[in-house]
């Protein structure tokens, strides 16, 4: 295995092209693999030429250098495995990549992330000692972002959680008399929802239930799997007519263990959980989640929710969705008050991708690495 600190494995131009090409592959899976990683691997003939390509459906399905040494069948022999994370070598739902690999007669083997598991590691230890040429750390900065979902969440031991809102440029989410469709435009809406397909499962609380009746579901023309609907109720009182309740997806309807446990339709559940006085235990709930076997956590609101994550720090990613409009102090803010006095007590994160929507600002900004977060 390469440690964090190690020089990346040096790669040829083909087998570069090659994790590109691995990236976009495990990309595909993104929001169905969970607990499991997103990966992808292309198979290198000795002449530098693809002769395979596979990439992991989720768990319980063969890992993806299982699916490319099955497309590659005896072409594998002598080939040079591309891959986006390292080969496993334990026995989980499915058998250790690490042995496919050396039965399958692959001799070079380049990855760009290390498994932070402590069950999934091991695999390039194991190869190299049987001989195989091993390349580690190979445009980890791909692999990383790819895989930060799954990442962040096994390096944390919770969800990784992204908080996404539109909003005016001066942060507000509706005008004084709670108008609010729309902010943002029609473009904007649907990378949106594209960002929902994305992750395990998207969450609300009450506020916005009340004020929007969100379905939370994914549009019919945007693939994946509708991701679970989490709704933080402290009282119990949802209107058993909410949108959320439909059959479209599952919903875990989360109570303070001292609430009313209202009875859900079939297909649906709800949690109880600690609670104080400013609410659900959020932690706990992340908690719950991770051990359900989900990875990632869309936020969607509303302003007390997302100040509880900000007041625990328990953001991991902000993508803002910035509409070129102004509100004012009337308009509603994105965020309530989560306790900060003064500048040096305010939340700083890291400025990551920033993009044209059609009319509004794409903005993902990333919590400053923690001593869970992986090499940069
Ligand atoms: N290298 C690699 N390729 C894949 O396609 C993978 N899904 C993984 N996952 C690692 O193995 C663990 C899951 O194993 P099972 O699917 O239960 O057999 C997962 O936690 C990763 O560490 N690795």
């Amino acid at each position: 295995m390469s440690s964090p600190g190690q020089r990346p494995g040096s790669a040829s131009p083909a087998e570069l092209h090659a994790m590109r090409r691995a990236a976009r592959l495990a990309a595909t899976a993104l929001g169905s693999t969970s607990p499991n990683p997103v990966v992808g691997c292309v198979l290198l003939g000795e002449d530098g030429a693809p002769v395979a390509e596979g990439h992991h459906l989720g768990a319980g399905h063969p890992h993806a250098e299982v699916e490319a040494l099955k497309a590659a069948g005896p072409s594998a022999r002598g080939a040079t495995a591309v891959v986006t994370l390292e080969p496993c070598a334990h026995q989980g739902r499915t058998g250790p990549c690490a042995d496919a690999l050396l039965e399958a007669g692959v001799t070079r083997v380049v990855y760009a992330v290390d498994d932070p598991t402590p069950e999934g590691t091991g695999g390039a230890e194991r190869l190299r000692r049987a001989g195989v040429q091993v390349a580690g750390g190979v445009l980890r900065e791909l692999g990383e972002h790819v895989n930060e979902l799954w990442l962040t969440a096994v390096r944390r031991r919770r969800p990784c959680v992204t908080w996404k809102f539109g909003s005016t440029l001066d942060g507000r989410t509706a005008a004084a008399d709670g108008s609010s469709r729309w902010i943002t435009g029609a473009a904007a809406r649907q990378d949106a929802h594209e960002l929902r397909a994305a992750h395990d499962a998207v969450l609300v609380g009450t506020g916005t239930l009340r004020a929007d009746d969100p379905h939370l579901g994914l549009r019919h023309d945007v693939p994946g799997t509708p991701p679970l609907r989490v709704v933080v109720d402290r009282t119990g009182g949802i209107d058993p007519g909410a949108r959320v309740l439909d059959d479209a997806a599952p919903t875990l309807l989360v109570v303070a263990e001292d609430a009313h446990r209202p009875r859900l339709p079939h297909g649906h559940e709800v949690l109880a959980l600690p609670a104080d006085g400013h609410g659900i235990d959020v932690a706990a709930l992340l908690d719950e989640l991770y051990r359900r076997g989900l990875r990632s956590v869309l936020l969607e609101g509303g302003a007390r929710l997302a100040s509880a994550f900000v007041a625990r720090g328990l953001l991991d990613r902000v993508v803002a969705y910035l509409a070129p409009m102004l509100l004012g102090s009337r308009g509603r803010p994105v965020l309530e008050d989560f306790g900060v006095k003064n500048l040096a007590e305010g939340r700083r994160f890291e400025t990551g991708e920033v993009r044209r929507v059609g009319e509004d600002i794409r903005l993902v900004l990333r919590a400053p690495h923690g001593p869970a977060a992986g090499p940069r």
